[in-house]
């Protein structure tokens, strides 16, 4: 079978632009990927990982002859490289970003663009609180959602090659207007970034902090493990999508002061009414790490504080032919052993999983 691109280029072959030439790479989805990017030794080391074939040093010689390029830099300089590479693009050829804000840059790119050449604005909703190629993971993807913001002026051949770029990696494709997208994502990804960090800073300023910050277990790791991640990437991320981010920063404020009002003056049938609420939504939330499944089947088993007991376990289940689609490890305490989570894409998969493990003497059940 003949490969769905000729020649990918990735201007910025970070953590998400690595990820996906990874992925582009593995899948033999391209006949070569080139990288480009502001770092010498990571371009290097992008070679190294697979994630792009070789590399130039200057974008413009990048992307000439590429079918598809994928700008993947922090979102302010999405359309400054744009206009550089601009000039040196084959006609036909397809232009698509990883940005996490898209309205500004799919408006500005859709003027620069010239006939012959198209922009289709991307998002995948996978990624981590590392950065540059070394946090890059080829299977970053897989199944997870990859937001696209085509527009009335999107050609059908660009909407398409971007949509096989999406379903070659493994992901799910979901067609977004810009606007909607942006106040979407302020929900789900820039409020809860913007709060994961003024909550550890919070913490971090009051004079007891170096005593109090190591008692931190799960509840205080699980709210912000994002806060470690790029401050520039973030940074960006704020500006590019201000007002989207201030409106939720406002919905979210008159939440607080209806809680905190609620404590202070001892309505606990409200505060527990509250905390009902918010558990039910988040129970209700399919639990995995990269976005939503339709559909997730799960099981949770314990296994013992012992070295491979994890991989006993998966051993089991790839030894029957099952996929795991989702695993997550829930309770980790030294000598206590641990709960994991782990999740199918079937109703039978699942079944087959826990009848399996239960065979073998887990303490397991369904969820
Ligand atoms: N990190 C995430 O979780 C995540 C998830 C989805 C989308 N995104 C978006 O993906 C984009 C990249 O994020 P990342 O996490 O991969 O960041 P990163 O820092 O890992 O990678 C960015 C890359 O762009 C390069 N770069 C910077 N300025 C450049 C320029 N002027 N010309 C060419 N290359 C340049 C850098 O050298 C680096 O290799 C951002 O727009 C971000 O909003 C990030
Ligand atoms: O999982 C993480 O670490 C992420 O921050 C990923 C995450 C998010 O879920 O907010 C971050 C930014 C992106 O634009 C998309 C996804």
């Amino acid at each position: 079978m003949s490969p769905e691109f000729n020649r990918v280029a990735i201007v910025g072959v970070g953590l998400i632009g690595g990820s996906l030439g990874m992925a582009i790479c593995a899948r033999g989805l391209a006949r070569e990927v080139v990288g480009t990017g502001s770092r010498l030794e990571n371009l290097r080391l992008a070679v190294e990982m697979g994630a792009v074939h070789y590399f130039k040093e200057k974008p413009a010689d990048g992307v000439a002859g590429a079918d598809l390029v994928i700008i993947a830099t922090p979102v302010s300089v999405t359309i400054p490289v744009l206009k550089e590479i601009l000039p040196h693009l084959s006609p036909g050829s397809v232009i698509t970003d990883v940005g996490s804000v898209k309205a500004g840059i799919v408006y500005q790119a859709e003027e620069l663009v010239c006939s012959g050449i198209s922009f289709v604005g991307g998002h995948p909703m996978a990624g981590s609180e590392r950065s540059g190629v070394a946090g890059a993971d080829p299977y970053l993807f897989e199944n997870a959602y990859y937001l696209i913001t085509p527009t009335a002026r999107t050609g059908a051949h660009a909407l398409e090659a971007v949509k096989r770029l999406v379903a070659g990696i493994g992901a799910k494709v979901i067609e977004m207007d810009p606007d909607r997208h942006d106040l979407a994502v302020a929900a789900v990804s820039h409020l809860p970034h913007f709060l994961a960090a003024v909550l550890v800073n919070t913490i971090s300023q009051m004079p007891e902090s170096n005593e109090i910050l190591p008692l931190a277990a799960g509840g205080f790791r699980d709210t912000t493990r994002i806060a470690a991640g790029n401050p520039a990437m973030w940074r960006d991320i704020f500006m590019a999508n201000r007002e989207r981010l201030l409106h939720m920063i406002r919905r979210f404020r008159t939440e607080l002061d209806l809680f905190e009002s609620a404590i202070a003056h001892d309505q606990t049938g409200y505060v527990l009414s509250k905390l009902e609420e918010a558990r039910r939504v988040r129970s209700g939330l399919p639990a995995r790490s990269k976005g939503y499944l339709p559909c997730l089947f799960e099981i949770v088993a314990a296994i013992p504080d012992q070295p491979g007991a994890l991989a006993r376990l998966t051993a089991h289940l790839a030894g029957a032919g099952i996929n795991i689609t989702d695993i997550e490890i829930l309770r980790v305490r030294e000598g206590e052993g641990g709960t994991v989570r782990v999740g199918f894409a079937t109703e039978s998969e699942q079944e087959g999983s826990y009848r399996l493990l239960k065979e073998k003497g887990y303490t397991v059940r369904k969820r």
